[in-house]
């Protein structure tokens, strides 16, 4: 085989997969951006989320900047020397790293230190299987780590919020499907798609739950049990009313693929991946001969271009007014801001991820954050020759995870305003009321629509936690978020969560026998 070709093919897939959103994806995210109501907070998130898709297309820039934990798929025919195929992997890795078309994504779990490259012990994954045909067929899926963090694994019998027990049986499965969307909440980047294994064991289970990613997303079901199955969570889930974003909204879940294996007595799992709306996964059949790219996957049908649909069809009455915050913020501003409110940022800003809320927790801050503005973001970031760095990507991240340390940090900082994605918890709810402070949530995923927000790259410290941990001091202007959690004890995410546990709960009587 050409294996120069071959890591050729591999650095397409990857460039491809991280920057130009498959058809079938698309076709999902229109039909939703159709149900809306114009001047919704759902309507506008679906927005820019098109006009991202579309910014990563012209660009060849990554459609977020969390280009998740890579997986290769890789089926070859008899006699094709895999291990080849792995090298060719791992270089095409490299370059796609160096060309910012991924983010530096692979951790050292006890070190903390991030490799560079995205290489790593065990990373990327890929997966070999052989079969008869002669082409190798490739797929891969970009999967970022806050859908991740809200899969979940249910053991059947049990007891569940707002739908009491699930029993080992088609129904009990419902039941674990409907509550798995409900606890994702927003925070995996809704609205998603999920993937569901039946049966097996632990590890199994799960890795049939994300093969069932690997599905087209207009494909039927050829087993009618769960032809239904799908059909009834894709009818009920967006009756949770969770929304884009968590924002409340007719679309939570745009895919459902399930999938079943027998198991053996002692255990009954359903598991379910939850993949955010940015659903990166693409194919490609490559010639076993000259490593050349035959075919790709998931292309299939008309390709729909955002371009023509920047603008919203609102009236300008229709278009929530929008508040300028000039950073830094003062008390009285921030105190005059309610949930619901659409405000825009112009000034600093500085990152702050997990790496950064441990470090701040107890040592002083690098720079005076009094008054200023936090963003909960890792960015893809780019040196050029003079030593300048460039935003490559830059869309928030889940914040919830910071719930621990910020209410501690804003009151010892002097933080005024925290951006972030999916909301936080009472523990901050708290500080923002006491201190002064707001939450703002930016639209998850939309990494290019942020990153062209950001004018310049004023500095950056902590750089030992890796690039996207690092503290980097952003200039921006025109940064559009939504006032989620206010100072006066309001918080539109709890508010979302007590409406659809109690939505949930209408699908509590037996549906399937
Ligand atoms: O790591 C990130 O930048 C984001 C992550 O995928 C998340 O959804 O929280
Ligand atoms: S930020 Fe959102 S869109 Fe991006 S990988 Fe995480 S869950 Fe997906």
């Amino acid at each position: 085989m050409n294996i120069t070709a071959l890591e050729n093919s591999l650095y397409d897939l990857i460039v491809e997969t991280s920057t130009n959103l498959p058809k079938d994806v698309r076709r999902a995210i229109r039909a939703a951006k159709e149900q809306e109501n114009a001047g919704t907070r759902a309507a506008m998130s679906l927005a820019t989320i098109t006009q991202n898709i579309q910014m990563a297309d012209d660009k060849v820039s990554p459609i977020c900047q969390d280009t998740g934990l890579p997986t290769f798929k890789i089926k070859t025919p008899v006699g094709v020397n895999q291990l080849e195929i792995k090298e060719a992997a791992y270089k095409a890795m490299v370059r796609a790293t160096k060309d910012g078309k991924m983010r530096p994504n692979s951790v050292d779990s006890l070190t903390g230190e991030n490799s560079g490259d995205n290489l790593g012990l065990g990373l990327p994954v890929i997966k070999f299987e052989q079969w008869e045909k002669d082409t190798i067929d490739i797929r891969l899926i970009l999967k970022g780590g806050g859908c991740e963090n809200k899969n979940i694994q249910y053991s059947l019998p049990c007891e569940l919020d707002g739908l009491g027990r699930a029993g080992r049986d088609l129904d009990g499965i419902r039941k674990c499907i409907m509550h798995s969307v409900y606890q994702a909440q927003g925070q995996g980047c809704s609205a998603g798609f999920i993937g569901v294994g039946i049966g097996g064991d632990r590890s199994s289970g799960y890795d049939l739950a994300k093969e069932q990613l690997f599905r087209s997303s207009d494909d039927v079901n050829p087993n009618e049990d769960l032809r239904k199955l799908e059909e009834y969570v894709m009818d009920h889930a967006n009756e949770l009313g969770i929304g884009t974003m968590g924002f409340g909204g007719e679309t939570t879940l745009l895919g459902c693929k399930v999938g079943v294996m027998h198991r053996i007595p002692a255990s009954f799992f359903v598991s379910v991946a939850y993949n955010c709306w940015a659903f990166r996964r693409l194919g490609i059949s490559v010639d076993a001969a000259t490593g050349e790219i035959q075919e790709w996957m998931y292309q299939e049908g008309e390709k729909i271009s955002f371009k023509d649909e920047d603008e919203t069809e609102e009236t300008p009455d229709e278009k929530p007014a929008v508040i300028t915050l000039q950073a830094p913020i003062s008390e009285e501003q921030i105190r005059s801001l309610k949930v619901g409110d659409v405000v825009q940022i112009d000034g600093m800003m500085y990152t702050g991820r997990d790496a950064i809320h441990k470090y701040l927790s107890d040592n002083d801050s690098p720079v005076d954050l009094n008054e200023q503005v936090i963003y909960h973001c890792g960015p893809v970031m780019l040196k050029d020759e003079d030593g300048n760095w460039h935003v490559k990507a830059a869309g928030p991240t889940t914040s919830i995870r910071e719930e621990p340390y910020q209410g501690d940090i804003m009151k010892r900082f002097g933080i005024r305003a925290v951006i972030g994605k999916g909301g936080m918890g009472p523990k901050t709810l708290k500080a923002l009321e006491e201190h002064g402070g707001v939450y703002l949530n930016a639209i998850g995923g939309a990494a290019q629509y942020y990153a062209d927000c950001i004018q310049g790259v004023e500095g950056v410290d902590l750089t030992q936690f890796g690039i996207p941990e690092a503290m980097w001091h952003l200039r921006v202007k025109g940064f559009t978020a939504v006032v989620t959690m206010d100072s006066h004890g309001n918080s539109l995410h709890r508010d979302v969560d007590q409406s659809s546990l109690e939505k949930l709960s209408q699908f509590k009587e037996k549906v399937f026998n």
